[in-house]
């Protein structure tokens, strides 16, 4: 059953291929992050309605494997001489064993720009009938970058709610919230499944009101479209769930840095970036100061 679904996407992926569905590409590389990502969403729709999802495992894994074979034979195909960091190959969890680096240094290492891509963040949303919080990261890190993160540019495909965020042209910054009379002062995007623990005392502390949704990606969006003042992470996660909508975040203004105020630094020989904070430039010091406070 499994079998004849992966074949499912791959057929979906040939005959896209096969109508050269894609076209040209554009030139300018945050473009060109909109186009993929953008390519890649329209395919995982595709795959959403020929499976279905009854069986939400083989949902999810046609979905993964469907997009990240398109990112990655567009990348090879536009972009032959960078190099790649995708959750679903990535080799540096095997070089990195017990906290140690093993003797395999993955090629991205020594590489000047590499495509840090997610296919499918908020796989599990991905799977579940009506949901719409689940999306395509594509970001490009630059050594040549001048920004501490070295993100040059990234998109976020959000294609069951019709909307790409990229940094070829960065959201405008979002507006100051309306007080709707609640008391609460601020509103957190948190996981839909796993909130981290902290992050409920912390809301509680400052009187903030927690919103719960799926996807690395879409919490960020959500941040930036101002449906949301900030987003607090921690206890785990990979670069690839937020190179892409850091890359817009910070392409916006907005605030984004590790929950202890660090830099978020990316191809790292680690790629696990266990925690983050995105929000707005003026709530970042009383963020930072509670976050101090409640550190995990
Ligand atoms: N504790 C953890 N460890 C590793 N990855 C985590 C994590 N918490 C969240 N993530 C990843 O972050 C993304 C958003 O999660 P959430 O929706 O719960 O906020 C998901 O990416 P994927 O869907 O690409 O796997 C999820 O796997
Ligand atoms: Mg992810």
């Amino acid at each position: 059953m499994t079998s004849e679904r992966t074949e499912t996407s791959a057929r979906l992926l040939n005959q896209r291929e096969g109508a050269d569905a894609g076209g040209t590409p554009p030139v300018i590389d945050a473009a060109f992050a909109r186009w993929l990502a953008d390519r890649a969403g329209q395919l995982l729709l595709q795959v959403r309605d020929e499976i279905g999802y009854a069986d939400g495992k083989a949902l999810k894994t046609a979905g993964d494997r469907a997009a990240h074979d398109l990112l990655c034979a567009e990348l090879a195909r536009w972009r032959p001489a960078d190099a790649v960091l995708s959750e679903e190959d990535d080799h540096s969890r095997v070089a990195w064993q017990d906290g140690e680096p093993s003797s395999v240094r993955p090629e991205r290492l020594g590489a000047n720009r590499v495509w840090i891509i997610d296919p499918l963040d908020g796989t599990r949303e991905f799977s579940e009938e009506g949901r719409t919080d689940w999306a395509v990261h594509v970001a490009l890190w630059s050594s040549d970058s001048g920004n501490p993160s070295h993100l040059a540019a990234g998109a976020v495909a959000m294609p069951a709610r019709h909307r790409t965020l990229a940094t070829d042209h960065p959201p405008a910054y979002p507006p100051m919230p309306i007080d709707n009379g609640d008391g609460k002062s601020m509103r957190i995007a948190a996981s839909r499944t796993r909130p981290p623990a902290f992050v409920t005392a912390l809301a509680e502390e400052i009187n903030a009101e927690l919103v719960p949704m799926g996807s690395a990606g879409v919490k960020i969006a959500a941040v930036i479209n101002g449906e949301a003042d900030a987003y607090i992470h921690a206890g785990g996660q990979y670069e690839w769930d937020s190179a892409a909508p850091v890359a817009v975040a910070l392409a916006t203004g907005l605030h984004a840095s590790r929950i202890d105020g660090s830099a978020l630094k990316y191809n790292e020989a680690d790629p696990k970036l266990p925690d983050l904070v995105v929000c707005r430039k003026d709530l970042a010091p009383q963020l930072l100061a509670a976050l101090q406070r409640h550190l995990p």
